[in-house]
């Protein structure tokens, strides 16, 4: 073995051992080790992950590894963390103390603090304060810049109150209060803008190098984790707005209120005005979204609907109908697009998804018989795809017989869990 090769594997037995002052001293003299694969394939994070060793996976961590390699089965040392059960490390990879897996649209960095909406001197001083965060849309598009770390990332142009006082004072401009920062002590409030005026000329100042992004999709999934969860509230809210500018109940005019979260009909006696009515407030439609497991236990069923990109696979999913059960929409959605019947359904997690205002519901279930006949309207095909070719897929190998959804869709989360439910480890 060659002496790089000797010390590669004096760092990956430490970290297996859990000896976290070796890995320490050996990091301060070759840093490079850090994230390198043994011959198995597997670094020093994914072995502390294995074996449970909290103070070594965090010299790790510190040091700044990277959290997102993965190994030949496709999985990261927090997939590795929570097939064997080491919850606390799991936690400590996410960085958060929430066990909900950390995907694209739901990371939440403000407290909304639905309290104050109705506290109009409070939201007056809010948006009068130097600190306080201004988003700009534009036909439910966000005004971004291209991201400073990585060249397809873009980020939001967070514009303070000076650079939007005639947006401010300006009647054809929606506001909505979206909360406080969490992180933040000062805790600056956020508010998203929607205006009508036309983009070219607003954004000739407010901030040179910004655009409104053309496309939602897939233009959305450039964004940041941290922006993203931000867009995914304020965009639903904007395009509830855009689609019910009348009351529901009877046409008639509205009016905003509670910071952009209530609108109330203005005709007085009308039925929506007595009692609750979920007219008056946001909607959210809820979707299912299944990865359709063959009752053998090694394949699972994925389709292509054809405005797919050529080659894209992905999970199957379907709009709840009223009056029913996600048991049921499963079920159901299911049966009409693949011909295939589903026993046992089992919620895993779920996803905002603000193209305009969806919940994702995300599911395991098992099929109970196998013979696929597709709905050509919806989908133009659907296979059974084996745990080796999702794998390759995965960690996108030359011999990969499909191209995964991105990893920002909550498809991605789903076949990723799977393959880690049954980890060839
Ligand atoms: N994040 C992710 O990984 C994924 C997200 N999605 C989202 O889920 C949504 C639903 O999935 P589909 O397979 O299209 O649903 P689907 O299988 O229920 O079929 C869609 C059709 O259902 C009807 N429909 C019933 N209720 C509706 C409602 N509340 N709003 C709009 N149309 C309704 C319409 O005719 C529509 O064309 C998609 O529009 C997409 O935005 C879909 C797949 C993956
Ligand atoms: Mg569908
Ligand atoms: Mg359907
Ligand atoms: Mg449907
Ligand atoms: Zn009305």
């Amino acid at each position: 073995m060659s002496v790089r090769g000797e010390l590669l594997q004096r760092f990956l037995d430490a970290a297996s051992g859990g000896d976290h002052e070796t890995l320490s001293l050996m990091l301060s003299q070759s840093r490079e080790l850090l994230d390198e694969r043994g011959e198995q394939g597997w670094t020093a994070l994914m072995l502390t992950a294995r074996n449970g060793h909290y103070e070594a996976a965090r010299v790790l961590l510190t040091s700044g590894c990277d959290t997102r390699v993965t190994n030949r089965s496709g999985q990261t040392a927090r997939d590795v963390a929570v097939f064997w059960g080491h919850t606390h490390i799991a936690r400590l990879l996410t960085g958060t103390d929430t066990q909900e897996p950390d995907i694209h649209f739901n990371r939440e960095i403000l407290d909304r603090m639905s309290d104050r909406r109705s506290d109009g001197e409070w939201l007056a001083s809010r948006r009068a304060s130097p600190e306080t965060v201004f988003l700009l849309f534009h036909a439910l598009s966000p005004l971004v810049r291209s991201g400073a770390e990585r060249e397809e990332q873009i980020e939001l142009c967070k514009l303070r109150s000076t650079a939007v006082q005639e947006l401010l004072t300006g009647s054809r401009t929606l506001e909505v209060f979206l909360g406080v920062e969490k992180q933040d002590d000062g805790q600056p409030a956020w508010f998203a803008l929607s205006t009508e005026d036309d983009p070219s000329q607003l954004l000739q100042d407010k901030d040179p190098g910004s655009f409104f992004l053309q496309e939602a999709m897939p233009g959305l999934l450039r964004l940041s984790d941290d922006d993203a969860g931000v867009v995914a509230q304020a965009r639903s809210v904007l395009a509830w707005h855009s689609r019910y500018r009348f009351c529901p109940t009877c046409g008639s005019d509205t009016k905003v209120e509670e910071a952009g979260y209530k609108r109330t009909c203005l005709r007085a006696g009308c039925r929506s005005l007595q009692g609750v009515h979920n007219t008056c407030y946001p909607r959210v439609d809820p979707v299912v979204i299944m990865l359709v497991l063959h009752p053998d236990g090694k394949q699972c069923m994925l389709g292509r609907k054809k405005i797919f990109p050529p080659g894209m696979f992905s999970c199957l999913a379907g709009f709840v109908e009223p009056g029913e059960t996600l048991e049921a929409a499963v079920r159901r959605e299911v049966q009409e697009e693949s011909g295939v019947q589903v026993g046992s359904v089992q919620y895993l997690s779920s996803q905002a998804w603000p193209m305009p205002s969806c919940l994702m519901i995300g599911c395991h279930c098992v099929a109970v018989t196998t013979d696929i006949k597709v709905d050509q309207n919806e989908i133009e095909e659907a296979r059974w795809f084996t745990r080796q070719q999702v794998m390759d897929a995965l960690v996108k190998d030359k011999q990969a017989v499909f191209i995964m959804p991105p990893r920002q869709a909550i498809a991605h989360y789903l076949l990723k869990h799977w393959i880690g439910c049954n980890a060839n480890l």
